[in-house]
């Protein structure tokens, strides 16, 4: 069976509230407390199957909430997310308990994934290889670093096989050998003809690894398309941004988001 994602006008907003109690008294005069914070608006893209995509973007562009997004973890507050196959997260942490053990953890997410007690036992001395964190399989996941959650969680994402795979910043931790084990297993997927989501701040990687990118900025997309046409912009983009102050920067999304809604306001208006 084809697989693929499609996004149409997606948006996810949060409300943010300055008190606790402002948060209650929203929930009993709904919108009259908190300020809106759209995370990502208006989102509408296509991936097909085969299709290996980098998605870029400053810290706070939105990468992580279009990931928790594709893999089902947060729903949208409006538009619609079609996911054709089975989708799984490669996330820091992400779906691992803490409290629960590195094999409890991998037991969980393989029931929640609808294997049998029979395929469980068949995948788990695999998956334990892969992650090769030792005696550390048997100890709560809150004792582990981050590369060791990093570690376990991409060992249960690539072998569970999934038809979608959303990779984000799995490989920014953990030492060289593992970083080239997890490219490999991802090149195997590339082969296979998986789709996949890689969420990266590496542009080598992205470069190395993609055909096409998703450039997100200020929770909207800001390009999408082939490697070759996007990363040049990204990069021109990239070394003005990295030329600003760290102030600069901070105030950066602000004025994007001010600047938009006034596009916005003077669309709207009749001729
Ligand atoms: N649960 C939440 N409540 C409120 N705001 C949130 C929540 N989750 C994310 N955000 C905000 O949404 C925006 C996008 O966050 P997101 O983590 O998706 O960005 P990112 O591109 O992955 O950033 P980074 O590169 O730093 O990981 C940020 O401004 C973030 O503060």
């Amino acid at each position: 069976m084809s697989h693929s994602v499609i996004f149409d006008k997606v948006t996810k907003k949060y409300k943010m509230y300055a008190k606790n109690s402002e948060k209650l008294l929203d929930i009993i005069f709904p919108d009259g407390y908190g300020e809106n914070f759209y995370a990502l608006q208006n989102i509408s893209f296509t991936a097909d199957q085969g299709d290996v995509i980098g998605v870029i973007g400053v810290n706070g562009a939105g990468k992580s909430t279009l990931s928790n997004l594709i893999t089902g973890v947060i729903p949208p507050t409006s538009g619609t997310i079609e996911i054709k196959g089975q989708a799984s997260l490669i996330a820091i942490a992400s779906g691992l308990n803490n409290e629960l053990t590195g094999r409890e953890n991998i037991e969980l997410k393989c029931l929640m994934l609808g294997f049998n007690k029979k395929e469980i036992r068949e995948l788990m001395p695999e998956i334990i290889d892969f992650a090769d964190i030792g005696k550390f399989i048997d100890q709560p996941v809150k004792s582990y670093s981050s590369g060791m959650k990093s570690r376990l969680g991409f060992a249960i994402s690539v072998n569970i096989d999934p038809d979608i795979l959303v990779i984000d910043e799995a490989l920014s931790v953990g030492d060289q050998t593992f970083t080239d084990k997890c490219l490999d297993k991802m090149n195997e997927f590339k082969e296979k003809g998986k789709t996949i989501f890689f969420i990266s701040h590496s542009i080598g990687q992205v470069k190395k690894f993609c055909q096409k990118a998703l450039w997100l900025e200020a929770g909207e997309v800001k390009a999408y398309g082939t490697i070759k046409e996007i990363i040049p912009q990204y990069e021109k983009f990239l070394k003005e941004f990295k030329a600003l102050s760290k102030e600069e920067q901070k105030n950066f999304k602000q004025l994007v988001l001010e600047k938009r809604s006034k596009l916005r306001e003077y669309e709207s208006q009749p001729n």
